[in-house]
């Protein structure tokens, strides 16, 4: 398997990307097989704990069918961190001039995250077309992205925050997305009691 992608690939390799916080580089591995054993490759680690750059390289290492990323990638120090960990993507919760520019000096893909209609064509002027949609339900969700669709039919979203499996399919129904995040199916007690069998069947809820 190639170990280089586009946005798009990342983007379409699973209808749900989970959100990942890890407090060990085993428990990080654990879950990412019990992922991957349940039909989502997409992993997003956080850089929310200390050990996420750790877990990041060791995912690429013992897991190596994953496609592994940053997220909650928050300045260009933390953007080169990341690369240099073994990203195969970057996800930030919003955007900077800082992040747009340092995204398009290496070739790995950046979902930059936007709220609005004015997020979206500052994004634009630095080349993306690909966004998180971040905080999605507290910004208006799915109407909102059905706005968006109306004068940027062209642009594609990966909307997060708030989506869950009550909801995680109306999103995925529309035309402008293709995938959402979320953490629902890495939930933190699930992951600290070891329930690997169970994270694999949320997975299973969500690829199948
Ligand atoms: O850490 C980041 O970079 C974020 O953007 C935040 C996460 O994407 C959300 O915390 C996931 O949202 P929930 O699925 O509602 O838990």
């Amino acid at each position: 398997m190639s170990t280089s992608y586009t946005a798009e690939q990342v983007m379409t390799a699973t209808p749900v990307v989970p959100v990942i916080v890890v407090d060990n580089v085993e428990q990080a591995v654990a879950l990412g097989k019990a992922l991957v054993a349940g039909g989502v490759p997409v992993l997003e680690v956080t850089l929310r704990t200390p050990i996420a750059l750790e877990a990041i390289t060791a995912l690429r290492k013992e897991v190596p069918e994953a496609i592994v990323g940053a997220g909650t990638v928050c300045s260009r120090a933390q953007y080169i961190e990341a690369i240099e960990a073994g990203s195969q993507f970057i996800i930030s919760p919003g955007m900077t001039a800082d992040l747009l520019a340092v995204g398009k000096e290496y070739d790995v893909p950046y979902l930059p995250a936007v709220a609005t209609i004015s997020d979206i064509l500052l994004g634009m002027e630095y080349g993306y077309d690909r966004f998180k949609f971040f905080p999605a339900e507290v910004n208006g969700g799915v109407k909102a992205l059905k706005a968006f669709g109306g004068p940027l039919s062209q642009i594609k979203f990966c909307p997060t925050g708030g989506i869950g499996a009550d909801n995680f399919r109306e999103y995925l129904a529309l035309p402008n997305v293709l995938c959402v995040g979320g953490s629902w199916i890495v939930p933190t007690d699930l992951v600290r009691a070891g329930k690997w069998d169970e994270i694999t069947a949320l997975a299973k809820s969500v690829s199948q």
